[in-house]
């Protein structure tokens, strides 16, 4: 098996509307008796296709990183390097981006950390995706009707069958995302996500199937469910 692709892994997150106190990090919870982040930096380990793990941090959680690795793995994996993020969630990408520039793999995943339950199924059709499309992101269907609001006003009601829940892991040719993240810095532009940033350049974004399990950890709701979810041993 080659290794294809490197990954960033995003955990340098503000965690803004997780609680009012940002020395907690949210992807260092213990989630089942090991961290939040340890659950796609495993995955990502274990994947035969995966060359290089880039692990966006903030520079106050390194020391405990670095210690929760060495628990974890006895040491920091040897494909893992600890790259300092910068303070939007695009920042860090651009980050990760400038450290593994020399020597890019031809496709780079981009995760959260705060979505552990990611599956090596996704990955694989994601990779699956890329051999057609430069950008390949995976997306569920909404649930509730979604609509576009200012303020309190309703500006347009969306047709629901169309409107996806954008998830990571999202996989791009590696120069169509270095691509995209430079012209968002020229343009001063800040999207919501990745996938955003390369369809700014007129590029066809893949969307495939996301896994209504692949939750993000947002709020403390969130967390309270990844762990019940695992505690029913519904999710490891
Ligand atoms: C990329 C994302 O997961 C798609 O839904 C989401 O936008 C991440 O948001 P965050 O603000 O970086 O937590």
């Amino acid at each position: 098996m080659k290794r294809i692709y490197d990954v960033i892994i995003l955990a340098a997150g503000s965690a803004r509307r997780f609680n009012d106190q940002p020395e907690v990090n949210k992807i260092m919870l213990p989630l089942g008796g090991r961290p939040v982040f340890d659950y796609s930096l495993s995955l990502f380990l274990e994947d035969e296709s995966c060359r290089k793990i880039w692990l966006v941090i903030r520079q106050r959680d390194r020391q405990a990183l670095i210690a929760a690795m060495q628990d974890l793995y006895g040491e920091q994996p040897e494909q893992v390097t600890l790259v300092i993020g910068g303070s939007e969630r695009q920042d860090s990408v651009a980050q990760a981006l400038k450290a593994l520039a020399d020597n890019p793999a031809p496709y780079t995943l981009v995760h959260d950390a705060a979505r552990p339950f990611i599956h090596t199924d996704l990955v694989n059709h994601l990779l699956e995706g890329l051999k057609g499309f430069s950008a390949v992101i995976p997306g569920i269907p909404a649930k509730d009707s979604m609509k576009l609001v200012k303020g309190d006003k309703v500006i347009q009601s969306l047709y629901r069958p169309e409107v996806r829940h954008v998830q990571t892991s999202q996989g791009f040719e590696t120069t169509c995302l270095i691509e995209a993240l430079n012209q968002a810095d020229a343009d001063n532009y800040y999207g919501n996500e990745e996938g955003e940033l390369v369809e700014r350049l007129g590029i066809e974004v893949k969307m495939i199937d996301g896994l209504e399990e692949n939750l993000k950890i947002t709020t403390p709701l969130d967390y309270a469910f990844a762990r019940l979810l695992v505690e029913k041993g519904q999710l490891s």
